[in-house]
C-alpha cells in the first residue's frame, strides 16, 4: 500500500505553475500574482485634505480658540475632483472638501466642525499646526514601489491598492480548469424520481462545489453510465480543454468499475490502495491525446469529499502558483476517545471549538450528516488505533466548512 504522502507526491508530480496571462485588475480576485505590482502613481497622488473645512495659512491662525476665533473671507470653494489649480491667497481661506487638493499657499485645513461654517467669510475656532488634515502626497505609496509581490493571492484589499496606484492589468496565474466526471448507473440528477437502487448523483454537485470553493473553476462536467465505450469517447473529448480531469466512482475492485478498467489500459494512470481511511482506493495519471493530469476519487462521497481535500486541493494550489502544502492546517486537542483504522491515517470529521475537536458523528463514508457537520478534518497518524482525550492532533480545515461557522 501506498502511504498518503506518497500519492500526494504522485498527484503533485503531473503539475505545475499554469502559465501566466495578463488581466484587467477588476477580474483578478483569488487569483495569484506572477510578477510584481509596481505602483505607477504615488498614492495620495497629491496633497490633499482629510476633512470638510476650510484650507487655511496655519501661521494666520495663530492665538485663535474656542472664545476668540480668526475671521477671514472664504475667497471659494474646492471641491473633490477640482482640477483647477487653486491658490490661496495671504489673508484668506477657501472652502474644501474631503479628497480635494490642497490649494498653494494653505498648509492646514479646519474641520467645520471647529468653525461657524460660513459660506463667505469664517470664524476660525483653532488655531492648527501646520499639516492639520492634510494627507501628503506619496505618504503612503511611492511611483515606481513594488506594491504586492508575486505569489499574493489577491483579495479585495490587493486589488483596491493595485487599481489605485493605477495598475489597469496584473499578471497571474490563471484560475485552473476542472473537468468533473462521475460514473454509475445508479446516478441520476438531483429532483429526480427515483426508482428502487438509485441514487442522487451527489458527488457531482460536492465536487464542483469544492473546485470552486478552492478558487478553481469548472470547465465542463459529465456523468457517465459505467460503460466502457462512453469513458473511452470521454478521454477524446474532455469537457472545456481542462488543466485537470477530476473522475469519481469505479477505481475499486467490482466487475463494473469501468473507470479503472479504461485508464489503466490507457496507459496513463496509475491506480494503488493508499493506507488512509476513508479513500483507501485511488488514481492519478495522465489521460486522453492531450495528456492532462487526471485524479480518480473513490466513489463513497465521504472518501471523495476527502481525498479531494488531502490530494486535488495541493494539485489545485500549485496550478493557481501557491504553495500546494500551506493547506492552513492547525493543531487541536482531543476531546473526546475515538478509534482509528489500524495501519491507515484515519481522516476524522470534526468539529473544532476553541482548538478542541470531536467527531461530527458518524464516520461511515457514505454517511453525508457527519461531512456536512464537520468543519475540519482531524489527522491520525497511521500508528494510532485509538485516539485519547488530550492527544494534539494536526487538523485541515475544510473549504466552505471552517472553524468559524455558528459560532
Ligand atoms: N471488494 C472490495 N470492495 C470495495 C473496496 C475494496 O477494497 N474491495 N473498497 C471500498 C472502498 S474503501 C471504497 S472507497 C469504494 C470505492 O469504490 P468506487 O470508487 O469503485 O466507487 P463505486 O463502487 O462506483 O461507488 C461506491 C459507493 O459510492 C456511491 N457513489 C458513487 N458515485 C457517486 C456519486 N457520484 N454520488 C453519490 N454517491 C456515489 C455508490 O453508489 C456506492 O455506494 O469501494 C469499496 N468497495
Ligand atoms: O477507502 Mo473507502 O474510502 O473507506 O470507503
Amino acid at each position: 500500500m501506498r502511504t498518503l504522502e506518497e500519492h500526494r507526491a504522485a498527484v503533485l508530480s503531473l503539475v505545475a505553475p499554469l502559465a501566466p496571462v495578463e488581466v484587467a485588475v477588476g477580474s483578478a480576485l483569488g487569483l495569484v500574482l506572477a510578477a510584481d505590482v509596481v505602483a505607477a502613481v504615488d498614492l495620495p497622488g497629491f496633497d490633499n485634505s482629510a476633512m470638510d473645512g476650510y484650507a487655511v495659512r496655519s501661521a494666520e491662525l495663530a492665538g485663535a480658540g474656542p472664545d476668540h476665533p480668526v475671521v477671514l473671507p472664504v475667497a471659494g470653494d474646492v471641491a473633490a475632483g477640482d482640477t483647477t489649480r487653486h491658490v490661496l491667497a495671504p489673508g484668506q481661506a477657501l472652502r474644501i472638501m474631503t479628497g480635494a487638493p490642497i490649494p498653494e499657499g494653505a498648509d492646514a485645513v479646519v474641520p467645520v466642525e471647529l468653525t461657524d461654517g460660513g459660506a463667505t467669510g469664517v470664524a476660525l475656532h483653532v488655531a492648527p499646526s501646520a499639516g492639520l488634515s492634510v494627507r501628503r502626497r506619496g505618504e503612503d505609496v511611492r511611483t515606481g514601489d513594488a506594491v504586492l509581490s508575486a505569489g499574493t493571492r489577491l483579495g479585495p484589499g490587493h486589488l483596491a491598492l493595485a487599481a489605485a496606484a493605477n495598475v489597469p492589468r496584473v499578471v497571474v496565474h490563471p484560475r485552473p480548469r476542472v473537468a468533473v466526471v462521475s460514473t454509475g448507473d445508479e446516478l441520476v440528477p438531483p429532483g429526480s424520481a427515483l426508482e428502487h437502487g438509485q441514487i442522487v448523483d451527489s458527488n457531482h454537485v460536492m465536487l464542483c462545489a469544492l473546485v470552486e470553493a478552492a478558487g478553481a473553476q469548472v470547465s465542463g462536467s459529465a456523468h457517465l453510465r459505467d460503460d466502457a465505450r462512453a469513458v473511452r469517447a470521454l478521454l477524446d473529448d474532455l469537457p472545456g480543454a481542462p488543466d485537470l480531469v477530476l473522475t469519481t466512482g469505479g477505481v475499486s475492485m467490482g466487475v463494473y468499475d469501468t473507470v479503472k478498467e479504461v485508464l489503466a489500459a490507457d496507459g496513463g494512470v496509475e491506480f494503488a490502495k493508499v493506507a488512509m481511511r476513508p479513500g483507501m482506493p485511488q488514481g492519478c495519471g495522465v489521460v486522453g491525446p492531450s495528456r492532462t493530469p487526471a485524479v480518480t476519487l473513490p466513489g463513497n462521497p465521504v472518501s471523495s469529499f476527502v481525498s479531494f481535500h488531502v490530494f486535488v486541493l495541493p494539485a489545485l494550489r500549485r496550478l493557481a502558483g501557491l504553495d500546494p502544502g500551506a493547506d492552513g492546517a492547525f493543531d487541536a486537542v482531543a476531546e473526546v476517545a475515538w478509534p482509528a483504522a489500524p495501519g491507515k491515517v484515519e481522516l476524522t470529521r470534526v468539529v473544532e471549538r476553541d482548538g478542541r475537536v470531536r467527531p461530527s458523528g458518524g464516520q461511515g463514508s457514505h454517511v453525508l450528516g457527519a461531512l456536512s457537520a464537520a468543519t475540519a478534518l482531524a489527522v491520525v497518524p497511521a500508528g494510532v488505533e485509538r485516539v485519547e482525550p488530550g492527544d494534539r492532533l494536526r487538523c485541515l480545515p475544510l473549504l466552505g466548512q471552517d472553524r468559524d461557522r455558528g459560532r
